[in-house]
């Protein structure tokens, strides 16, 4: 599987650790994607529209035969399978898909933008991001990694939420 891609995954309705745990299971059930690791999973204050319940929020890393745009549809269809309504923009979603980084590459087309125009500034993508892969470059970035946690972690607002526990996974804590 030629091509490395980390999607941050998020989710505040209904059982949300059940509504992630179920995406991965429908992404790395495709038969061209393959999980490499995941991050713990943290409990996130509403960014953006803040009127809403807290999120939980995670980032996994995948190999995948998978081109960009195809990664996507794959993505956008399990959303849909999950039932995710697009309705308030950065509102409450079942469960929420986004492409990070896809390589090192720069992709810019009206369906996909790469690496995720948004990712910077949300310490609740950056900090589970940082916990898996704290030498990731991402282009656009204008200070080392490291330097930009710094700032992040300062920031309240995300909480370890279910540790990652090596290799098994998580245990259902949510009913
Ligand atoms: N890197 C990316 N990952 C996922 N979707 C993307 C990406 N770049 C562009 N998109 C487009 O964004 C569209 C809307 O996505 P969505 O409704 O999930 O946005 P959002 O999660 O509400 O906001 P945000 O993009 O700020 O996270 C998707 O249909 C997709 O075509
Ligand atoms: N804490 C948190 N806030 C958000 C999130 C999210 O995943 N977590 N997603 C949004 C839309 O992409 C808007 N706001």
């Amino acid at each position: 599987m030629e091509n490395t891609a980390f999607i941050a995954l998020g989710s505040n309705i209904g059982n949300r650790y059940d509504n992630m745990a179920k995406a991965i299971q429908i992404l790395t059930n495709h038969p061209g994607i393959q999980l490499v690791n995941k991050s713990s999973i943290y409990e996130t204050d509403p960014i953006g529209y803040e009127d809403q319940d807290l999120f939980l929020n995670m980032v996994i890393e995948i190999k995948t035969v998978l081109n960009a745009n195809e990664l996507l549809d794959t993505c956008l269809k399990t959303e849909q399978e999950l039932g995710r309504k697009r309705e308030i923009r950065w509102g409450p979603r079942t469960i929420d898909l986004d492409i990070l980084t896809f390589n090192h590459e720069n992709i810019e087309t009206e369906k996909l933008i790469v690496p995720h125009p948004r990712m910077l500034e949300r310490a609740f993508v950056m900090i589970p991001l940082f916990e898996i892969n704290p030498d990731i470059h991402i282009s656009g970035m204008k200070k080392p990694l490291r330097a930009c946690m710094v700032e992040l972690q300062d920031k309240e607002g995300v909480r370890i939420w279910k540790q990652k526990n090596g290799e098994g996974g998580f245990e259902p804590i949510e009913s």
